[in-house]
């Protein structure tokens, strides 16, 4: 059994990382922490009690979480992951951060986007970023992961392998994304409240994306060149998921890049590829860790449109993390994951 401390164990992360790991055959959870809910028992606060003894909630204090567990999951909001990552690491843990923290590699990229120098530059470069379809083998060795982001999560599964095949040009890459409301967090906030969502759509962050530098970083990787996209996040009234709806020039026929696709995604147990034409929806991943991608060639203009699926709690936050949790620990990679989704 890993002994596992859920750090920011009552944000929407945090609680998935929990629903996650109580159905993990080899995951316990020793520690759960809240500034706000602590002292007080995990099973009076979230309604169920996952192993037969109760989980008090305690504050985020390194010392205690160290004592407690051998993996931190840092469910925290980005700027705060820094110095609790840095707190564990040198007490001997291993931490995957689902935050923003240790995306970017390049301290002065992080200062530009995030407004803030990082305040632990030498753990950038040590830190893995986690997307294990691309890195299972660094994540295998690293003490330190980076949980992707959602949305780069959802574009980058189409567009790496493409890029790197070289089947899609790198110039002119246009990511539209919408994301359910869950995406933003558990924070009361009037533009997040029911009358202000429901029935709403809206863009936001428009050519200013903090997710852009992150995807920009991996996708110049894949290409072997420097990649600029133009990014575009919406806010719908779903609970939670991820539509995606990318627009590329393809340097190949159809049939070559949905080919490739699937050759690529063979034997990775949580990236589907549809067939040409066939598009993907967000109800068919729900609740489970898949990412699911569509493809078709527009016949009139040339253009490729990759459409690409995920919940954003599940592949896109905390059970990526939790397949990154299983790499590290050498167990199989998709061990106590969901595939099945909540359907409709
Ligand atoms: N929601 C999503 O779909 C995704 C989120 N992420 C990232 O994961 C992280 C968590 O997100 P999410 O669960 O949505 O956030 P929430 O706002 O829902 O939860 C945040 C959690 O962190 C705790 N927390 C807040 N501030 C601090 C602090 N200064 N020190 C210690 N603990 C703190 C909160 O409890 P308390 O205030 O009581 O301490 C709470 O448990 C964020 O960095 C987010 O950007 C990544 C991918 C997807
Ligand atoms: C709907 C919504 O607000 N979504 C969040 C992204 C969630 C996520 O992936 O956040 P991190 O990069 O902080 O981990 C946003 O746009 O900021």
């Amino acid at each position: 059994m890993v002994r596992v401390a859920v750090v920011g164990a009552t944000g929407y992360t945090g609680l998935e990382c929990l629903r996650l790991a109580a159905a993990h055959p080899e995951i316990r959870v020793t520690c759960v922490t809240s500034r706000r809910e602590a002292g007080r028992r995990l099973s009076d606060y979230w309604g169920f009690k996952p192993y037969p003894e109760d989980l008090e909630i305690l504050p985020p204090e390194p010392e205690t979480i160290a004592e407690k567990a051998e993996v931190a999951l840092l469910c925290v909001p980005h700027g705060t992951a820094q110095e609790m990552a840095a707190e564990l690491l040198s007490r001997g843990l291993r931490v995957i951060d689902l935050s923003a923290d240790f995306r970017l590699p390049d301290p002065a990229l992080y200062e530009s986007w995030y407004e803030t120098p990082h305040r632990f530059p030498h753990l950038l470069s040590e830190a893995v970023y986690g997307l294990p379809e691309i890195y299972a083998p660094e994540i295998r060795r690293a003490r330190l992961v980076a949980n992707p982001g959602c949305y780069p999560t959802a574009a980058l599964l189409p567009l790496l392998p493409l890029l790197e095949a070289g089947l899609i040009e790198a110039e002119d890459l246009l990511v539209d994304a919408k994301s359910g409301v869950s995406g933003a967090g558990r924070k009361g906030e009037v533009a997040l409240s029911f009358c202000e969502v429901h029935e709403d759509f809206r863009a936001y962050k428009v050519a200013s994306h903090r997710h852009t530098p992150e995807m920009e970083v991996q996708l110049s990787r894949a290409a072997g060149r420097e990649v600029r996209i133009l990014f575009t996040p919406h806010l719908t009234p779903m609970q939670r998921g991820i539509f995606a709806t990318i627009y590329a020039r393809p340097r190949a026929p159809e049939k070559e890049i949905y080919e490739t696709l699937r050759e690529f995604y063979r034997e990775k147990p949580f990236v589907e590829v549809l067939p040409p034409g066939r598009p993907p929806r967000v109800a068919e991943v729900r609740g489970s860790n898949l990412c699911r991608i569509g493809l078709k060639v527009d016949a009139r203009t040339g253009c490729l449109l990759l459409l690409s699926v995920i919940d954003n709690l599940v592949k896109g936050a905390s059970g990526q993390a939790l397949q990154n949790l299983n790499l590290m620990c050498g167990l199989p990679e998709d061990l106590g994951l969901p595939r099945v989704p909540l359907h409709p």
